[in-house]
């Protein structure tokens, strides 16, 4: 992102239209985020926000409800109710408005033009939809109609996932949305791309000549996934039951990190070369030839009650707003193959799954071994080498390589042991790194679309879930009932063991006989 860019948005600054105000999206992530970016000067006093929901709030319930959130889920909090944030807050405006209603939209226009004249704003609008999908066509006519749309700065739509419910349901709501934006004007999120150890891959990839000569079929066995979450659905029942751990996550989240561990380098650092390696992936993907053998390469579970982390869980069907026979599945694990001239035979294997033991992301790139050698005819196991990307909650990057046992002689011992070397990020900078909707909304805000996803991403990664989805509506026998607690059903083991591999273990469970570096042997 250039200077010029970023510089941009504190100058000429913009409205931001928050959509679904009252919601949750909005306090827990929304709200900290816009206040983060304030914090750190990315926003100048030329900003203003515009909280819209059906419900009534007046302006102080509304700084009240702002000020909460931020104290709750911000990476800053308020010391001190004073002149600082009485400024901020001052930025924040509510207004009652019903989406379907065009004459709250002609009023939103006069209240937008007050603001912008009393911020110096150049006319900027970005509209953040924190809503159902359902209501995303709506809003686009409206803003056109209402006349939101008739100011000289830009115009910026944020869309929240999912996107549709299937390839079908998505196209319809493309083809609604494009009557009004064009496609560079869509900044569909997927908050996954706005993590730090995320956008990290392609730097790790590109910039470092360990890695990529060997980032290929020639020396990589396989790649693996991990998605594990320790809450269930919480809250999001009526939600999730029509959706389910494929659309939810795989959909999206899944399949956007395969592409960004898969793709060829782009050509330029600009969006739409990004996005252009990524779409190659995706097209690349190896559709399953049949129902059976979407069965045979993809498990899936519903948990069943069970302890997470010393507490007890109700079975999935037994949640609130959730179908008490309910056949959808919290958990999936898939063999996928990237075919293409650098993945051919290269396994990708990811999982994601609700009420596991540890809340995760991580990344395992597993190396083949290294050809028979004299190291190998001594007694030793050798274990390959792994590059491991930890994306969440911890953040950083450890590497597993062999080395000689420290004093090691004796011809009957192991003379080889494992060792990590662990750069763990969140360790030297904290916890406290950017949060993904900040990244994503300044993004968003300076016009640098390069982490959202383009229409054509979304359509090819419906396309492969959705022959998952149909071979599974057809019974739901080969649902596994995994007890809340565990890493799921066991037949995700067995599709890595069918290929001779398994998972390695994820954060907070390293591998007992490794050593790390910094540790006594
Ligand atoms: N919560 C999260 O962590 C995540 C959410 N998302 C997605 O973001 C979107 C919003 O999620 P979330 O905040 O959880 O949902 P909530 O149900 O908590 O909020 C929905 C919001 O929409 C408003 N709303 C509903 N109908 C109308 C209407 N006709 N006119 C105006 N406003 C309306 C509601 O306010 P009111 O009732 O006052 O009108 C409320 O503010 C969804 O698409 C969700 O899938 C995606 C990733 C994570
Ligand atoms: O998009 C979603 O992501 C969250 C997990 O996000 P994370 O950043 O906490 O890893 C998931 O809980 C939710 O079901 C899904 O909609």
């Amino acid at each position: 992102m250039s200077d010029t860019k970023s510089e941009a948005i504190k100058q000429s600054g913009a409205v931001f239209f928050i959509f679904g105000a009252t919601g949750d999206l909005a306090r827990r992530k929304l709200f900290p985020a816009i206040y983060s970016l304030y914090r750190e000067g990315k926003l100048s006093e030329k900003f203003a926000v515009i909280g819209l929901a059906r419900r009534p709030r007046t302006e102080v319930q509304f700084h009240d409800d702002l000020l909460q959130s931020i104290q709750e889920f911000a990476r800053y909090k308020v010391d001190k109710v004073d002149a600082d944030w009485q400024r901020f807050a001052a930025h924040f405006t509510y207004m009652s408005l019903d989406i379907n209603n065009i004459d709250g939209f002609k009023e939103l226009s006069s209240v937008a033009t007050k603001l912008e004249q009393k911020f110096d704003i150049a006319g900027n609008r970005l509209f953040y939809l924190a809503l159902a999908p359902d209501l995303f066509g709506s809003v686009a006519h409206n803003l056109r109609d209402g006349g939101m749309l008739e100011t000289d700065g830009w115009h910026r739509l944020v869309i929240e996932k999912p996107f549709g419910f299937d390839l079908a349901s998505a196209k319809l709501l493309n083809e609604e949305i494009n009557k009004v934006f064009e496609e560079k004007e869509i900044y569909r999120i997927d908050h996954y791309l706005g993590k730090e150890m995320v956008q990290n891959i392609g730097v790790v990839r590109f910039a470092n000549a360990f890695f990529e000569p060997l980032w290929n079929n020639k020396y990589i066995a396989n790649i693996q996934i991990t998605l594990s979450e320790t809450v269930g659905v919480e809250e999001r029942g009526g939600y999730y039951d029509h959706s389910g751990a494929l659309r939810d996550m795989g959909q999206n989240h899944m399949l956007q990190m395969v592409t960004m561990m898969a793709m060829e380098p782009p050509s330029r650092l600009h969006p739409e070369d990004l996005r252009d390696e990524k779409v190659k992936v995706l097209r690349s993907l190896r559709a399953y030839s049949s129902k059976e053998e979407v069965k045979s390469h993809v498990v899936r579970g519903q948990y069943g009650e069970g302890t997470v982390r010393g507490k007890s869980r109700v079975a999935y069907r037994e949640e609130p707003n959730v179908n008490p026979v309910s056949t959808t599945s919290t958990y999936f694990a898939a063999k996928v193959f990237v075919d293409n001239f650098r993945w051919a035979g290269v396994p990708f294997y990811i999982r994601t799954g609700k009420n596991l033991p540890v809340k995760t992301t991580e990344v395992v790139v597993e190396f083949k071994n290294i050809p028979d050698n004299v190291y190998l005819a001594k007694k030793n196991k050798l274990q390959p080498n792994l590059l491991v990307f930890r994306v969440n909650p911890m953040e950083g990057i450890y590497i597993k390589i062999n080395a000689k046992r420290p004093g090691s002689s004796d011809e009957s011992q192991s003379t080889i042991i494992p060792v990590a070397m662990d750069f763990c990020q969140s360790c030297l900078v904290g916890l406290n790194t950017p949060e993904a909707y900040e990244l994503l909304i300044y993004d968003a805000a300076c016009g640098d679309s390069t982490y959202f996803t383009r229409w054509d991403e979304v359509k090819l990664a419906w396309q492969f879930v959705d022959q998952i989805a149909e071979a599974w509506a057809e019974n739901a026998d080969d649902l596994h009932i995994y007890p809340a607690g565990t890493w799921g059903p066991q037949e995700a083991d067995e599709l890595l063991a069918k290929d001779g591999f398994h998972w390695w273990p994820v954060n907070g469970q390293a591998e007992s006989e490794v050593v790390w570096v910094g540790e006594h042997i």
